[in-house]
């Protein structure tokens, strides 16, 4: 957790030193109250005192007590500030992190992990600071300090005061140690229990479509139940300390009283004033002990969740990429648009088997290249290897001959709109999502947009709409059908003006219509880019320059549609399964 306290800032910790003086000035200021309570019994015992004089010994109290609440509440608000900076330092820290990472370590962790552990996690330690800065360190100076104010009065209290803290201890030991364990467990829970809302949010058409909700209900029941029962479990315990630490606050006064009606009933007549006065002073002494050890115990439940959480932010930040940024932004010579794969093979993380084996290709400036062959035949994987959202696991790719390894990640996708297998659209407005990201080229223009709104074949719908390219896009598009939803995603690529494009299955959602425009207009339109094309329709790939026929990871076959059709087999079955003879013919 200490690892996590260093990111405090030079000023965080310069109020931490102020807080500090401000945490002794009110121990001081606390410890001040028992004397004057001293000085008032001693007042009332001898006769001949004044009234002022108690008067003067209670307003100075008063005082006292009131400059301890002020102090309390400066050293609440400075806690509450650095706590507060370092949860929002922490967060943007670990949002910086995670946009780092590669698709292999959002995997490794989960979304809902990452989510959990950005949010929850955080806040776990931000109350640990809340708490320790007013707390951890006032207990232990408060705790010597009252010790060694009753220490030497009278061994018999003392010892009264010794056994108390010592049950305290053994009782609060036992609990943390019943706890800890659970600890672990409840900050799992929360992230499956994060998973299974995220899933059935997500997933609430087809819920609803299949009445699936009593199942899906029984699934989040069953998270939802078990972390219930952690947390009843910890609090049940935790719950147990707060009554026994009443009870042995309140045996101690009883045995100091115990102890002093018996001392007093020994003494001789002058002693008992001073006795009396004395066991009213320690008993507040012993009272400051036992409230340091109370306070100090609640730290120490706060702890173990605190460090299991810090635990986990630290995993996150600590983490080093896979994907690890060259130093190119640009290849250095004139080539424009070549993609190159030479003997590729690539495996996913954790898994056994390739599902890319041995591939090579290559593409040049302006061509369509389509990618077809079965579903899992290891088409998406193999684009995806492009923009280096995976890293091949052997073998070379180059675009403009330069290994994308070599590039830095934002200069290698300032090069190429990649339109993923599902549209993805941003809540925001329809321009807003299609003007999107950074090329390296500066903003899209207006007039930039409205041509890749046409290339895209969205037009019709986007200028029908009342605000049009101003039109609001829910979150995840909701509000579009299927096909607005990837025309407006092709219209996004195109707007870049990129080098390549790779469409992974872009066009599935159009109609075999809308299909072939697009595919006309962005020939038109975009004549100097290469178009990489993952599809499992005939019909649009088959005018590509080159296809490249793919079977469980391995190339079966390349060519044109005509060559295909004349000399591959896997490409004649899957046309004779799409095309009729004449079709094809
Ligand atoms: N993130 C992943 N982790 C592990 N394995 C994966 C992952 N994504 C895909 N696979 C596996 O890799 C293989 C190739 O998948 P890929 O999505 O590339 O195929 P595809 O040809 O694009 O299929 P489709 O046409 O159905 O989209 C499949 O066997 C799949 O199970």
């Amino acid at each position: 957790m200490l690892k996590l306290f260093k990111q405090l800032s030079k000023m965080d910790f310069f109020l931490a030193f102020i807080s500090l003086l401000l945490i002794i000035l009110q121990v001081w200021l606390d410890l001040r109250l028992p004397d004057y309570m001293s000085e008032i019994t001693m007042l009332v015992q001898t006769e001949g005192s004044q009234m002022s004089d108690i008067y003067a010994a209670g307003g100075s109290m008063i005082a006292v007590a009131f400059a301890s609440l002020l102090t309390a509440v400066v050293i609440a608000v400075i806690a509450a500030k650095i706590s507060a900076n370092f949860s929002a330092n922490t967060r943007e820290r670990l949002y910086d992190k995670v946009q780092s990472f590669s698709l292999e370590e959002i995997k490794r962790f989960s979304t809902s992990s990452l989510i959990t552990r950005t949010t929850n996690d955080v806040t776990q330690v931000q109350m640990l600071i809340v708490m320790g800065l007013q707390v951890m360190i006032k207990a232990p100076i408060m705790g010597v300090w009252a010790i060694t104010k009753i220490a030497g009065k009278n061994w018999e209290w003392s010892a009264a005061t010794a056994v108390a803290v010592i049950f305290l201890m053994l009782v609060v030991g036992t609990a943390i140690a019943l706890a800890t364990p659970k600890f672990k467990i409840l900050q799992k829970l929360t992230d499956r229990l994060n998973a299974v809302t995220r899933e059935n949010i997500t997933g609430l058409r087809v819920i609803r479509a299949y009445n699936a909700e009593d199942y899906q209900q029984e699934k989040f029941e069953n998270v939802n139940e078990e972390l219930t029962n952690t947390n009843l479990f910890t609090s049940r315990i935790m719950s147990l300390l707060s009554p026994t630490i009443q009870l042995t606050m309140n045996g101690l006064s009883l045995a100091i009283y115990w102890i002093g009606a018996y001392l007093i009933n020994q003494a001789g007549l002058m002693e008992r004033v001073t006795l009396f006065s004395d066991m009213i002073v320690f008993s507040s002494y012993a009272m400051q002990v036992v409230m340091s050890f109370m306070m100090l115990i609640m730290i120490f439940i706060m702890v173990p969740r605190a460090n299991v959480s810090a635990e986990r932010i630290l995993e996150v930040l600590e983490t080093e990429p896979t994907i690890i940024d060259g130093t190119l932004t640009t290849a250095p010579n004139d080539l424009k648009g070549q993609v190159e794969f030479k003997h590729v093979s690539f495996k996913y993380p954790d898994a056994e088997e390739y599902v890319i084996q041995d591939v090579s290709f290559k593409a040049n400036q302006g061509e369509t290249v389509a990618f077809i062959g079965s579903t899992g035949s290891g088409k998406s994987t193999l684009v995806n290897l492009v923009p280096r959202l995976y890293e091949a696991t052997e073998g070379e790719v180059l675009v403009n001959d330069v290994n994308v390894k070599d590039y830095t990640q934002e200069g290698l996708r300032n090069i190429m709109s990649y339109v993923s297998q599902k549209a993805v659209l941003f809540s925001g407005k329809i321009k807003d999502n299609i003007a999107y990201g950074e090329n390296g080229r500066g903003p899209v223009s207006e007039n930039d947009l409205v041509e890749a709104v046409y290339t895209a074949q969205a037009s019709d719908f986007v200028e029908k709409l009342p605000d049009g390219y101003d039109s609001h896009v829910a979150q995840g598009g909701t509000n579009f059908s299927g096909g607005q939803k990837q025309r407006l995603s092709i219209a996004r690529a195109i707007a870049r003006r990129p080098e390549i494009f790779i469409f992974d299955d872009s066009f599935s959602a159009l109609d075999y219509k809308t299909d072939r425009a697009l595919r006309e207009a962005l020939a038109k339109d975009c004549p100097d880019a290469t178009k990489l094309i993952v599809a499992q329709r005939i019909g649009t790939i088959q005018d590509a320059d080159k296809i490249i026929v793919m079977d469980q990871g391995r190339i079966v076959g390349d060519g044109t549609h005509e060559e295909l059709l004349a000399s591959n087999e896997v490409y004649r079955e899957i046309a004779y399964s799409q095309l009729s003879e004449e079709e094809l013919a």
